[in-house]
């Protein structure tokens, strides 16, 4: 295979390099991203776009990165080589994105798997999930086993993609049958260990920038600081929800410990575009210069239900968004005190981070500066008066955060733990100046009284304590274990009990539920891959598996999909509508009238429900009537005559023979027996003797004319 070089068409910040297959653009002379960086550009953590062709790799990357709006990514061309996207020049995340030909081919031997995982930290295989993914997932499981034998740290994800085509029920489901197919495969490999998470995305929502936002963060090793001083800063300042995002991409790097919930996030989103968009109109200077965001960007958005977005600049590509009540946000100057500490710490834990090899972090500044920024640590921690002037101030933590008044109710347990702080503690051991002990010289755990200065403690209803106290009063008890979970442990709480994380586990299979659906069965937490297996049933239709949670429908110890649940003779789901089953088969109810119903003799229409039946024939209740009167017979005592029904009334009137004693007719029906003699006939008691009125049954008579006598009378005669 031949291709040509060819200059990249759709965004000057992307490269290209080399060509595919004959060389791959794996090669170290290949990496001219950044001219003036002397390190090579291998050295930052890579991502990798995988997935066949026509998949969405490009249009993820180009929505994401290159604000391309995702009705342009219909007119993207198909990739042929390898594209080396740096996006840190436009970006706080310092990385390289490789977006791969669908057509790659790991079996051709100037393929170097070694070179290309070696420096991967995430792989992310793009599935269409509008397409019949079988093929995707082959070439899934090829590609992921390939990679973890060369690099076994690498993040494997699946973006099942393209999911705004599918409806809601539909999506869960290819989501539960791509997981569980490719994890069945990874099984039939020995592969249990190698770990997949999934997405479901779309370039069309915001659902591909949270997808990207949590593959990034899993390489930011420095994630837990940042969650922490979210913690503080929004526990200290009435805050309901902050995100630290990347500008350009409108990831979000950090957010605090609260649960995300899709609409907070897309509402943050919109309030980048908002400023952005504000910020070109009126922001730029008269020739166009300058830039759209930049250290003086902060905004505040008042919305119509008391809510307030309030985002602030916090490095060239770093914005804090924050979402709080009215009423907290009453306190500006305190949140704006908090934000600077907050600020101040970021960068700090940015240049601890750019100590680190490889990280995924743009370094802040020179190390020479880091003396500077950790000074300015120690200064905020004993001048916490500094900037805030705020009637407020209650009481001051390690990086001078202020105490919102509200802060008790607004957030329970954080840990004031900032690896900076422990960075400084173990470089230049607990500074105690005279000034600094008699500024901290009260400042103990409240509940054994040792100075907390220099220490780690945490804060109950607004009390400092130390770790050993704390631990011993208010860390919760994990209900598997039945150890204490330690401040510095990840705490997972369910129904009122409480887990550390890694106790938190399918009962099943024993794989960490932390980050997974599972359900409850008695006591036992079990993860939905094994309920499925275990619990759930099987659709009497297509023999799949019938989703817990699911629409599905139940009949006689049988289970369906809801789709699957089809009428036979129009073969259209039948839903909640009423069914008429008939010989192993359902029928809608029109389908059922029109042709399998028996139809009334009477008035030919179709019979769904009671009626009638006499003489193989079927009837309305209403239609079956007596052939003389037109009285309904349904429930009454009737007899023919001839084929016709006929009621009790006229059959005695019109055709019975008549009583020889009583004159009245002899019906059969409640008369008892009738006793006939030549043309005559009686009702049982009516058969006595004419004269002396002995009943004359079982015994002789003697019949005298219209008289019938017994033996007594006919004698006196
Ligand atoms: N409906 C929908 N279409 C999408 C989505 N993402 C991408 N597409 C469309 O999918 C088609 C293929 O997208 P590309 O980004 O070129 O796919 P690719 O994986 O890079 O393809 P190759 O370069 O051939 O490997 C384009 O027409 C996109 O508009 C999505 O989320 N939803």
């Amino acid at each position: 295979m031949n291709i040509q070089y060819e200059e990249p068409t759709l965004s000057s910040s992307y490269s290209v390099v080399g060509s595919f297959p004959k060389s791959f653009g794996y090669d170290l002379e290949d990496q001219d991203l950044d001219p003036e960086d002397s390190s090579p550009s291998t050295s930052q953590p890579r991502i990798l776009l995988m997935g066949l062709r026509r998949s969405g790799k490009s249009s993820i990357q180009k929505v994401v990165f290159h604000k391309m709006s995702p009705n342009e990514t219909l007119f993207l061309e198909s990739t042929n080589k390898i594209y080396k996207d740096d996006i840190s020049s436009s970006s706080f995340v310092n990385f390289q994105i490789w977006d791969f030909p669908g057509q790659v081919d790991f079996f051709d031997p100037t393929f170097d798997s070694e070179m290309i995982f070696k420096g991967t930290g995430a792989l992310i295989f793009v599935i269409d999930a509008q397409d019949d993914y079988m093929e995707a997932l082959g070439r899934l499981h090829l590609t992921v086993s390939r990679a973890y034998k060369v690099n076994p740290d690498i993040n494997f994800e699946v973006f099942i993609h393209k999911v705004d085509g599918l409806s809601d029920d539909h999506k869960i489901e290819t989501q539960r049958d791509i997981h569980q197919r490719a994890n069945d495969d990874l099984a039939d490999a020995s592969l249990e260990k190698l770990h997949l998470s999934f997405y479901l995305t779309s370039i069309y929502d915001h659902s591909i920038f949270e997808a990207f936002s949590k593959v990034v963060q899993k390489l930011i090793p420095q994630l837990p600081t940042l969650e922490n001083l979210l913690n503080i800063f929004i526990s200290h300042s009435g805050i309901e929800k902050a995100f630290l995002f990347d500008v350009v991409s409108k990831i979000y790097i950090a957010t605090d410990s609260s649960p995300v919930d899709m609409q907070s996030y897309e509402l943050c989103c919109d309030m980048i575009d908002v400023v952005i968009d504000v910020s070109c109109i009126y922001g730029l200077l008269e020739d166009g210069g300058g830039c759209a965001y930049d250290n003086e960007s902060s905004a505040i958005i008042k919305l119509n239900n008391t809510t307030v977005l309030y985002l602030k600049e916090v490095t060239k590509f770093l914005a804090l968004v924050c979402i709080l009540r009215e009423e907290s946000f009453e306190r500006k100057g305190l949140i704006d005190y908090n934000f600077h500490c907050f600020r101040k710490a970021i960068h700090e834990v940015f240049e601890v981070g750019s100590l680190f090899e490889g990280t995924i972090w743009r370094p802040a500044g020179s190390s020479s500066s880091k003396q500077a920024s950790l000074k300015s640590t120690q200064t905020l921690i004993h001048s916490p008066g500094g900037g805030g002037g705020s009637a407020e101030r209650r009481s001051v933590s390690h990086f001078g955060f202020l105490h919102h008044s509200l802060s008790a109710s607004v957030r329970g347990k954080f840990t004031e733990d900032l690896p900076a702080w422990e960075q400084r503690q173990r470089a230049e051991g607990p500074v105690r100046s005279a000034a600094e002990v008699d500024t901290m010289s009260d400042f103990n755990c409240r509940n054994c009284n040792e100075s907390l200065y220099g220490c780690k403690y945490i804060k109950k209803e607004e009390e400092p304590h130390c770790i050993r106290c704390y631990d011993r009063l208010y860390a919760n008890t994990c209900h598997k274990c039945k150890e204490i979970i330690g401040h510095d442990e990840k705490e997972l709480m369910h129904q009122d009990r409480f887990f550390h994380d890694h106790c938190f586990r399918c009962f099943s299979c024993n794989r960490s539920l932390a980050n997974e659906s599972f359900t409850l069965q008695g006591d036992a937490l079990v993860c939905s891959d094994c309920y499925c297996s275990r619990f759930s049933s099987k659709c009497a239709a297509c023999n799949q598996t019938v989703m817990p949670g699911s629409r599905m429908l139940e009949y006689e110890g049988s289970t369906w999909h809801e789709d699957c649940f089809l009428c036979h003779g129009c073969e259209k789901p039948i839903g909640a509508k009423p069914f008429v089953p008939e010989n192993d088969n359902f029928y809608c109810v029109p389908c059922y009238e029109r042709k399998v119903a028996p139809r009334c003799s009477h008035c030919r229409k179709a019979l769904t429900k009671g009626g009638v039946t006499y003489k193989d024939d079927v009837w309305h209740k209403e239609c079956f009537l007596c052939s003389s009167c037109r009285a309904p017979l349904a429930g009454q005592s009737f007899t023919s005559q001839g084929d016709r029904p006929c009621c009790i009334k006229c059959f005695g009137n019109l055709y019975a023979k008549k009583c020889a004693g009583c004159n009245t007719p002899i019906t059969g029906f409640g008369d008892g027996k009738y006793i006939s003699f030549k043309d005559r006939q009686w009702h049982q008691p009516c058969f006595k003797c004419s004269r002396c009125s002995v009943s004359l049954v079982g015994s002789g008579f003697f019949p005298d004319r219209d008289q019938i006598l017994c033996t007594d009378c006919n004698n006196d005669d």
